[in-house]
């Protein structure tokens, strides 16, 4: 059995689009994810961070067969993701589950919580008999420390952190082995998202699922994921351990981020402050598309597309953090750039 749960390989997903212009507008291509390549090792938890339109979700909704790659692949277990609903589709459902960012949207308002949580049993093991169903359900309850007394509620009688348990536990009514989560703690307070990142930790010990974890939080990222990658514009520009990619990023976009990051110690040291908005994904800019706000940017940036390089764990696509022989090292931080 190999140890890669999930790859991504030059995976991309395009869509069709109509800018302003003419009578019915000019067609254009939307590259919401361009070329991306990934693995998941069983047991990992791979996080996914980058600014806001860099392609997380539809890079979740790949993986999960939920829209079909334009070109690449996704593979798990070996096998390709199916996007249309065949039996293996279903017996792939079982294996791979999704924790959404609104449990309110997630969950049926007119169902009380204890059914919601037992209705994996419902589809996928139509013949397990209705007192086991009940003490799975319960047992699910408890292991994300929701109340007995609280089965019959239903979600608008519960706190947001309250409703994310129900989803939690639903997402792990039938152990999955890898759990998609874009933005799971994103619209709950601070103190209930510290409450339930505990607990997706220790509920990750104790069942050891992999996790692809999206958050536009670098500090919820840092706290969940063995591996970061980081994304921008629909591509990966980096990827490394936590540690590495947080203290000594080696791309110019990812120091940007990192140092716009408040600490427990500092609101944001030395912040450098990129200049506009990440470009549209429909108009990429020439070769690195970060050049037009990278402040280390040199004329081949401006021709040129990095690839990705890896080496020794670590990934980077700059060509100021690549040497001629091929080791990695931070790309010269913020020469030009503005610092707060
Ligand atoms: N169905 C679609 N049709 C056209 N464009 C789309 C579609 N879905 C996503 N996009 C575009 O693809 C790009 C990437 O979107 P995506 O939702 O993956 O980004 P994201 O990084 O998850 O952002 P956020 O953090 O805001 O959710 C965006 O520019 C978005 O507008």
């Amino acid at each position: 059995m190999s140890d890669v749960l999930l790859s991504a390989r030059a995976l991309a997903r395009h869509y069709p689009v109509r800018l302003p212009g003419g009578l019915l507008g000019r067609p254009a291509t939307l590259k919401a994810v361009d070329g991306v390549d990934f693995d998941l090792a069983r047991g990992e938890v791979l996080g996914l961070v980058g600014e806001s339109g860099c392609g997380k979700s539809t890079t979740a909704k790949l993986v999960l067969g939920h829209v079909p790659p334009s070109s690449g692949e996704v593979r798990f277990d070996g096998a390709p993701v199916p996007t249309d609903r065949r039996a293996d589709w279903r017996r792939l459902r079982r294996r791979m589950q999704m924790i959404y960012q609104d449990p309110l949207g997630a969950l049926d308002r007119r169902l009380p919580i204890v059914a919601q949580i037992g209705e994996p049993f419902d589809i996928h093991c139509p013949d397990m008999p209705r007192p086991e169903r009940r003490e799975r359900a319960a047992a699910l309850m408890a292991s994300v420390g929701l109340r007995p007394d609280q089965a019959g509620s239903y979600p608008h009688e519960l706190s947001g952190g309250q409703r994310q348990r129900v989803v939690i536990a639903r997402a792990l009514a039938l152990d999955p082995e890898l759990l998609v989560c874009d933005e799971p703690v994103s619209a709950l307070d601070v103190s209930i998202q510290a409450q339930v990142l505990n607990l997706m930790s220790d509920l990750r010990d104790r069942t050891g699922f992999a996790a692809l974890f999206i958050s536009h939080d670098l500090k919820v990222v840092r706290q969940m994921a063995d591996r970061v990658v980081v994304m921008y514009l629909g591509r990966i520009v980096e990827e490394g351990l936590p540690d590495q990619v947080f203290h000594a990023p080696l791309h110019p976009y990812t120091q940007a981020l990192v140092s716009a990051a408040p600490t427990p110690h500092r609101r944001a040291r030395n912040r450098i402050v990129l200049p506009g908005d990440p470009p549209n994904p429909v108009d990429v800019p020439s070769g690195c598309p970060f050049h037009p706000r990278c402040p280390a940017a040199v004329a081949r940036c401006r021709s040129e597309v990095p690839s990705l390089v890896r080496d020794a764990g670590r990934a980077v696509a700059c060509h100021l953090a690549q040497s001629a022989g091929g080791d990695l090292s931070p790309a010269p931080r913020a020469l030009k750039a503005k610092v707060a």
